[in-house]
């Protein structure tokens, strides 16, 4: 049967092309080009997050809870390679990871839900509890930020105040500053307490920009960062240093008192606020109530640690926001809950985000990932742990200032699972894997035969090789994609040739990275080849079997991996320019009726895993909805495809009988 064939018995189904999902980038992140270049932190992550005690507000912490221990407690390794979650919870027993908790005045917190409490650890400061048990799928709390931007290079693409995209509605530029793009009169109205005094200094950054730069944005509007600060400088003059909006805000944790001198990055971004909020030097800070460049960088400080990743539903980046309520919530590299901006439409948001606004968007929701036992702490993550140990430390460290102690980065507990992070398969091909043969892994045997790997020197050259052109490839992602393709593709070979497993670093980061670089050319007009829609379902699945083995069920990179894979299976297979060539049982991607299974297999998997990661009560949001949508037309097309089956399989029955 040829590919034309097949798609005539497919022909319940409408002639499909490939659009991304939710109608944007690619949702890793790896593609995204955001303007972080003069953002303190966010090397990497899935947020850009964090919170901070700021002047340490002593008056806030009441009497120690009791009981005033907590344990760590540390099981053993699952057999699937996910470490057991060490819960940390009030009332558990005492043990050696000992740790004291205060109860913290939550008063602040008007939008802090009856069921979470503010308590204050040691080792962590800070952080949200629950009260009671939660289960997978709770969407914890909705908020709005206190403030967010877009990138500089998302300006066009969404609406600056309600974050819709153009591709729905088209925009409308601020006739001004021209810088922003707003979806309505009622979003520009609603933008105005924030857009009046910003529009002034976006102007004044645009007319001190060189002249022979007129036309790069890079030259002509602020970074994000700049932007982010900018907003909320201007917003506290009209809130008032008294209003709780602010207090939220300046209670925000700072690890200013800790650095002995601010960061190049941090001084950096001060010049660039006091130049856009027109001041010609610290002293002219008063306007602002600043007292002088000190406190200046302390807010800097408190925006590097606190600010999140403002992200599409499908979790390309856009942005960044503010929100000193989610940014209570520490890290870990195995989280129990996700914070993201699913957009799942105003009936499922609280009356109260929704009241007098025609489009309270973007909402930040803190989803639970997993079940979470009552009294246990609330932890999501900072960076993006497919990433190695090393790394994640690294970014912490530079980012947030400290040394993570989760499971999956604790010393006793490392050695005692298969971090899938850091393996080659096993030399001898038995399906075992051994761990990459770094400086401080002693024993590199497999898993499951013990066998060695021998040629060590070659595996760690695949993988610094990787890495460079991992770093390459990235960087050239938004400039010039068809040569971060070229890359991406050539890596790959060696990276399997060496015998990396597709959960192993770099080959996972390179699989994301490929596809987010294959995703465009398939919504050209005219659709898909079938070569280029084949790689693309090739690779999309090969992220997802690494994401598999690294993220629990329900983790929203996951669910997104999975709905992109099931999308693409979803696409109607080109007309093939070639002698069509008989499908056999190992062919992947598989074609005809066992593709459309494989489709609804894996967009029933996704669905599934969305409405944990995303939200039951928001049945997976945006992305939940589209590919709910989807795949009710693949069912509906298996269901003609079981019938035609059926129908062939009387016809022949019927005519042997008569022979
Ligand atoms: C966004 S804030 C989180 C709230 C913060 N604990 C507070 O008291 O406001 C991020 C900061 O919290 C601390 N933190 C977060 N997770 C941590 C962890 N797992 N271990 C140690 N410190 C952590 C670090 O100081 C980090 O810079």
């Amino acid at each position: 049967m040829s590919f034309a064939d097949k798609r005539k018995h497919r022909g319940a189904r409408e002639q499909k092309s490939y659009v991304p999902l939710s109608g944007v980038g690619h949702p890793t992140g790896a593609s995204s080009s955001t303007d972080r270049e003069d953002q303190p932190g966010n090397s990497s992550g899935e947020k850009n997050h964090e919170i901070s005690y700021g002047r340490h507000h002593v008056d806030e912490e009441k009497a120690v809870v009791a009981p005033s221990d907590v344990i760590g407690k540390r099981e053993e390794a699952l057999e699937d390679g996910y470490p057991r979650r060490a819960e940390q919870s009030v009332d558990s027993p005492r043990a050696a990871h000992e740790t004291s908790i205060s109860q913290v005045d939550g008063a602040l917190y008007a939008e802090l839900p009856n069921n979470l409490v503010i308590l204050k650890t040691e080792d962590r400061g800070r952080g949200i509890w629950t009260t009671q048990d939660v289960k997978a799928g709770t969407v914890l709390f909705s908020i709005r930020p206190h403030v967010h931007v877009l990138s500089r290079s998302q300006l066009t693409s969404f609406c600056t105040s309600c974050c819709t995209p153009n591709s729905s509605t088209a925009l409308k530029k601020c006739t001004k500053c021209r810088v922003v793009h707003y979806c309505s009169a009622a979003c520009q109205n609603a933008d105005w307490g924030f857009h009046k005094s910003e529009c002034e200094a976006l102007r004044r950054w645009a007319s001190d920009a060189p002249q022979i730069h007129a036309d790069d944005e890079k030259v002509t509007v602020p970074a994000e960062a700049v932007r982010c600060l900018g907003r909320i400088i201007l917003k506290r003059k009209k809130e008032g240093v008294g209003s709780r909006w602010w207090k939220e805000i300046e209670a925000m944790q700072t690890h200013r008192q800790t650095l002995a001198e601010p960061v190049e990055n941090e001084v950096h971004l001060a010049h660039a606020l006091v130049r856009y909020l027109g001041v010609n030097g610290p002293e002219a800070l008063a306007k602002y109530d600043i007292r002088g460049v000190g406190e200046l960088v302390d807010f800097i400080s408190k925006f590097a640690t606190n600010s999140f990743t403002l992200s599409t539903p499908s979790l390309s980046p856009i942005g960044v926001a503010v929100s000193p309520l989610a940014a209570l919530i520490n890290h870990s590299c195995d989280p129990n809950v996700a914070i993201l901006f699913p957009r799942p439409g105003p009936s499922n948001l609280p009356a109260k985000l929704t009241e007098g606004r025609p489009n309270p968007e973007p909402v930040l929701q803190v989803v639970a990932i997993t079940d979470i036992p009552a009294k246990s702490e609330l932890f999501t993550s900072y960076v993006d742990t497919t990433m190695p140990f090393t790394q994640r430390q690294k970014d912490l460290k530079e980012t947030y200032k400290f040394t993570c102690k989760c499971n999956l980065c604790s010393p006793a507990d490392r050695g005692a699972y298969r971090d899938y992070r850091g393996v080659v398969w096993c030399p001898r091909s038995c399906g075992g894997v051994c761990p990459i043969p770094l400086e401080d892994v002693v024993q590199a045997n497999c898993s499951n035969c013990q066998a060695i790997v021998e040629d060590k020197d070659s595996v760690l050259d695949a993988v610094r090789v990787g890495q460079e052109a991992l770093d390459k490839a990235t960087s050239l992602s938004a400039s010039d994609p068809t040569k971060a393709l070229h890359i991406t593709r050539n890596i790959l070979k060696t990276l399997v040739n060496a015998n990396l497993t597709p959960a192993t670093h770099p080959l996972l980061a390179i699989y994301r990275l490929h596809l987010s670089l294959l995703l465009p050319s398939l919504g050209s007009s005219g659709g898909p080849t079938e070569a280029a829609l084949d790689e693309a379902i090739d690779i999309a699945a090969k992220s997802v079997a690494g994401l598999c083995h690294l993220l629990r069920p329900g983790h929203p990179v996951r669910g997104i991996a999975l709905a992109e894979l099931g999308k693409l299976l979803a696409v109607d297979e080109p007309e093939t320019t070639t002698a069509a060539v008989p499908a056999s049982s190992s062919t992947f991607p598989p074609n005809g009726p066992d593709r459309l299974k494989l489709a609804v297999t894996t967009l029933r998997q996704a669905m599934d895993e969305l409405r944990i990661g995303f939200g039951a009560a928001n049945d997976g949001g945006e992305v939940g909805r589209e590919v709910r949508e989807i795949l009710a037309n693949a069912e509906k097309e298996m269901s003609v495809w079981d019938v035609r089956i059926r129908e062939t399989l009387e016809d022949t029955i019927k005519s042997s009988k008569k022979t």
